[in-house]
C-alpha cells in the first residue's frame, strides 16, 4: 500500500506524513461531485487520495454498514443541510468540515452534542474575500458598474459622464471586525495610503503593529462617525445580527460608502434602502444579502447608488482550492489525534 502523504498548503504541522497503508480510507459524506453546492471535479482525485468519498444519493440508497464508515461530512456552499435525523445516522461521526469560514448555516450545539468537532478554513477564504472588498470599495468608490454601462451601452454615442466618482487614496476605511479577512484587507487599503480604523470586540495590537498603524475604536459609533468607507467583516451571530440599522446609517457621514463582505443579516436591509434614497449615506457595495439572492422586486435592486454581486468573496480558483486543501488538513488532525488547525468552538 502506498504511503498517502498530507500536502499541506500552509506547512504548519511539521511531521505530517501519514501511512494510511493497510488502512481503510475514511468515509467522508459529501453533498454531491460538480453542480452549484457539489466538491469540483478537479478536487476529486486529491481528496480521494484521502477519503472514501460518499455522496449523499449513495448514502440516502446505503445501508447501515456504509453508514458506520463515515467519519467526517464535508459542507460546501451550505450542503449537505444537517439535521438531527442525520446525525443520529452517523454513529462514528467525528469532524464536520466546514469550507469557507462562516458557521451561520450549521448549528453548532446540535452537532457537537453528537461529539463530533466542527472545523472551517479562514486561512483560506481571506485573500479572495479582502480582494472582493476592494474590488467593491474601489467600484462604488469610482462608479465602474456605471461607467461600464454607459460605455457599453447600444445608445452611447460620446463618452460624457455627468457625475463624479471619489478617491480612496487617503480616505478614511473603517473596518468592523478584524479577523484574518478585516486584517487583509487593512493591509491592502495601506497600498492605497488610507487611514486605518476597526473595531472588534477585542483589541488587536499584534495585527497594529504588523500593519504600522491602524487606530482601534472601541466604539463602533466613533469609527462609523469618522469612516469615508465602512467595510463589514463580522461573523454572523445573535451579536451582529442586524448591528448595522437607522441609527448606525445615521451616524455615518452622508458621503460615505458601506461595503458588506461578511453576511447580509449584518445589515438591516429596509434601513439600507432608506438611507439609500434619503441620501443619509452615499453608496452601498454588497457581496452578499439576506436572502440570496434577493426577491426582484427588493427596493435594493431598484437603486442606482448600490452594487450587488452574487457573493463571491471565495469565488476564484486558488480559494476553492485551498478551501479544500485547509478542510483535509483539518479533517485528518480530529482523525489522527492531532493539534486541529482550524476548530469552530460551538459556543
Ligand atoms: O468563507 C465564507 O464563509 C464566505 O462566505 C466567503 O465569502
Amino acid at each position: 500500500m502506498p504511503t498517502s502523504q498530507v500536502k499541506l498548503f500552509r506547512k504548519m504541522l511539521p511531521g505530517w506524513e501519514l501511512d494510511m497503508g493497510g488502512k481503510e480510507l475514511p468515509g467522508v459524506l459529501i453533498f454531491e461531485i460538480g453542480g452549484a453546492a457539489g466538491i469540483l471535479e478537479s478536487h476529486v482525485e486529491f481528496l480521494k487520495t484521502h477519503f472514501n468519498l460518499i455522496t449523499m444519493k449513495e448514502f440516502q440508497k446505503s445501508k447501515e454498514e456504509l453508514h458506520e464508515k463515515i467519519k467526517s461530512i464535508f459542507v460546501f456552499d451550505g450542503r449537505p443541510l444537517i439535521d438531527r435525523q442525520l446525525l443520529e445516522s452517523l454513529p462514528n461521526l467525528k469532524v464536520v468540515g466546514n469550507s469557507g469560514v462562516g458557521v451561520n448555516h450549521l448549528d453548532l450545539k446540535l452537532i457537537s452534542s453528537f461529539g463530533a468537532k466542527i472545523t472551517n478554513t479562514p486561512h483560506a477564504v481571506s485573500d479572495s474575500t479582502a480582494d472582493i472588498g476592494m474590488a467593491l470599495m474601489l467600484a462604488s468608490a469610482r462608479r465602474l458598474v456605471e461607467g461600464c454601462h454607459i460605455a457599453m451601452s447600444p445608445q452611447t454615442k460620446h463618452f460624457a459622464v455627468d457625475w463624479l466618482g471619489v478617491e480612496v487614496t487617503r480616505a478614511t476605511l473603517g473596518i468592523i471586525g478584524m479577523g484574518s479577512i478585516g486584517y487583509k484587507v487593512a493591509k491592502r487599503a495601506k497600498a492605497f495610503d488610507m487611514n486605518i480604523l476597526y473595531h472588534n470586540r477585542n483589541r488587536r495590537k499584534e495585527e497594529e503593529e504588523r500593519l504600522v498603524g491602524a487606530t482601534y475604536c472601541k466604539s463602533i459609533e466613533e469609527l462609523l462617525q469618522q469612516s469615508d468607507f465602512v467595510m463589514l467583516v463580522v461573523s454572523l451571530t445573535s451579536e451582529t445580527y442586524k448591528l448595522i440599522g437607522k441609527r448606525e446609517l445615521e451616524l455615518m457621514k452622508p458621503t460615505a460608502i458601506l461595503i458588506n463582505i461578511c453576511r447580509g443579516a449584518v445589515v438591516d436591509q429596509d434601513a439600507l434602502g432608506e438611507a439609500l434614497q434619503n441620501g443619509i449615506i452615499k453608496a452601498a457595495a454588497l457581496d452578499v444579502t439576506d436572502p440570496e439572492p434577493l426577491p426582484r422586486d427588493h427596493q435594493l435592486l431598484q437603486l442606482k447608488n448600490v452594487i450587488i454581486t452574487p457573493h463571491i468573496g471565495t469565488a476564484t480558483v486558488q480559494a476553492l482550492r485551498m478551501m479544500t486543501e485547509e478542510t483535509v488538513e483539518n479533517t485528518l488532525a480530529v482523525l489522527n489525534d492531532l493539534p486541529i488547525p482550524s476548530e469552530v468552538n460551538p459556543n
